[in-house]
């Protein structure tokens, strides 16, 4: 009886996406990237995180993790020449992917054409409203009913790229900047991920 043939055997599990984070701050995004990526089935893996302050206490919580870091100060550098640091480290580090996460910088356009199509940001507003800062004390300023935030590709204008997806969180009476932007941030941390490893799942 001859041996039944050989199948072509288990798939060969598809490499992960390899992405890289850009913070500013606490990084609680930057966190809720790294957890989600851990779940079963997710298409990405966080391989950097990387700070332009390195007293942001999200740098801490990514090595507490065993994420690599990179940490600089802007402070005193052009932004073309410290965007090309960043870049090196990204680089360097075999990133495919930019994830911005509560990054507070105005990126040049010469980095942000290299990354085009692979770079991305979560910003607290139903964008195309209120782009830039100060978004939640501008909605409750202007009286709106409802607030949010919105996942979109990153070009050389400030907030200006396509959206890949909106969350909407009603506004309360008597709500205070501080406390629309905590629940904000709870639909940023469901958000983020969800678009994120849609994101490089689509472009693999
Ligand atoms: N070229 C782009 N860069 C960035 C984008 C973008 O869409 N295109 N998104 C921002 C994120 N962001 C809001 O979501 C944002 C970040 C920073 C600023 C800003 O005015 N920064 C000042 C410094 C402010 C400070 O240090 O407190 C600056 O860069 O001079 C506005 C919006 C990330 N970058
Ligand atoms: N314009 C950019 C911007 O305002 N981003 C916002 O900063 C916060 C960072 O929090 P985190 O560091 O805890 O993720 C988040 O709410 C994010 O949407």
């Amino acid at each position: 009886m001859p041996a039944p043939a050989l199948g072509p055997g288990p798939a060969a599990p598809v490499p992960k996406a390899r992405v890289g984070v850009l913070i500013s701050g606490r990084g609680s995004n930057m966190a809720a990237l790294l957890y989600a990526s851990r779940l079963a089935g997710a298409a990405y893996e966080i391989v950097l995180v990387a700070a332009n302050d390195p007293a942001a206490p999200g740098l801490d919580l990514a090595r507490a993790e065993g994420i690599a870091t990179f940490a600089h100060s802007h402070v005193g550098i052009r932004r073309a020449a410290f965007d090309a640091l960043i870049d090196e480290q990204l680089r360097a580090a075999g990133v495919e992917y930019v994830a911005l996460a509560g990054y507070m910088r105005l990126l040049s356009r010469d980095f942000v054409v290299k990354w085009q199509g692979r770079i991305i940001n979560v910003h607290p507003s139903l964008l195309p409203l209120y782009k830039g800062l100060d978004t939640h004390e501008r909605a409750i300023a202007a009286g709106d009913r409802e607030a949010g935030c919105s996942v979109h590709i990153v070009t050389p204008e400030l907030d200006d790229g396509p959206v890949l997806g909106q969350a909407r969180v009603a506004i309360l009476p008597g709500d205070t900047p501080d406390s629309l932007a905590a629940r904000v941030l709870i639909a940023e941390h469901q958000l983020y991920p969800r678009i994120l490893n849609a994101f490089v799942a689509g472009q693999r």
